[in-house]
């Protein structure tokens, strides 16, 4: 594709964008980038990755691709601004949370779609995304878009439906993960160890223990199970944590993400 175009250039754009070019998936000339009006972000990031600023709109006429990465709660703004500029065919892939294919349609016309819930460890190539199209995407794009996502990580694809449930799972998931390991730093200090010790032994337990789940078939209970020496210190840890109703508060935390998901949807 010789034209990319992102609407939007926070977090999540730049983790795609640092991810595809890392990868030489797709040519940093063939990225142009727009926000609301931050123009120092701007200039760093073409600074850094040497992609286009889109320096106007009447440019998206010719667009192969238009990336939406605002904010949900920015979306229809920026929908407004752009409509008039599309082309009747270009194609739109959406990483807004909440956001469906209809409202997309709604503001900028039939036209295929495609919706992808990604995470910001796409900067490393290592996304987990979840991805849902409208009927207007080929099989052929289907596959390209799928094959640009799967060079920065894994890529599902699942009914739009179910991508509440995604951004719940794996698109906040790794802010879940971050403050885990923010309280086991601060766990650790309580023995006296610092925090990058405790950032490096914990860092390489869950990144052991992900690789675990992964290489074999075992269920994580089943893994659990191998660590917890009866009557040992494992077992003592997750006493504590069912007196916490650990469980409970992840599953919690996880309808909660995909309620406000939920709500994201009726909010535009
Ligand atoms: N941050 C994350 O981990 C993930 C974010 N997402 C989704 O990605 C989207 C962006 O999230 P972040 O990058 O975290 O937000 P952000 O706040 O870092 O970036 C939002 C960008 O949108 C731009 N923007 C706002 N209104 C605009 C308009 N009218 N026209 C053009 N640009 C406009 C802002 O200037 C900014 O560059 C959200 O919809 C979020 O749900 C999806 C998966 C993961
Ligand atoms: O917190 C959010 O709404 C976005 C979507 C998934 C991760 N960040």
């Amino acid at each position: 594709m010789q034209k990319i175009i992102f609407i939007g250039a926070g977090s999540m754009a730049e983790a795609l964008i640092h991810g595809w070019i890392k990868k030489n998936v797709i040519n940093p000339h063939a990225l142009f980038i727009s926000n609301r009006s931050n123009k120092e972000r701007l200039n760093e990031l073409v600074e850094s990755y040497d992609v286009n600023l889109l320096e106007d709109h009447t440019h998206l006429r010719d667009a192969d691709l238009v990336i939406l990465a605002m904010k949900p709660k920015d979306a229809r703004a920026a929908m407004e601004v752009i409509a008039p500029h599309l082309s009747a065919d270009t194609a739109i892939l959406s990483v807004l949370a909440g956001v469906s294919i209809d409202t997309i349609e709604q503001h900028l016309g039939s036209r295929p779609i495609a919706r992808v819930m990604p995470n910001t460890s796409a900067t490393i190539g290592m996304s987990a995304s979840g991805i849902a199209f409208n009927n207007h995407v080929t099989d052929v794009k289907r596959a390209l878009y799928i094959q640009m996502l799967e060079a920065i990580g894994i890529v599902i694809e699942v009914e739009e439906e179910k991508l509440h449930a995604v951004t719940a799972l794996s698109g906040s998931g790794p802010a879940y993960l971050y403050y885990l390991v923010e309280a086991f730093e601060q766990a650790g200090a309580e023995f006296g160890l610092s925090k990058e010790i405790v950032r490096e032994l914990m860092v390489q337990t869950i990144a052991g223990s992900a690789e675990m789940l992964k290489s074999g078939n075992l269920e994580p209970s089943l893994l659990r199970k191998k660590v917890t020496s009866p009557g040992g210190t494992t077992e003592a840890g997750i006493k504590a944590l069912e007196s916490m109703s650990f469980n409970e508060a992840i599953v919690n935390c996880v309808r909660s993400a995909e309620n406000r998901s939920r709500e994201l949807a009726r909010e535009e």
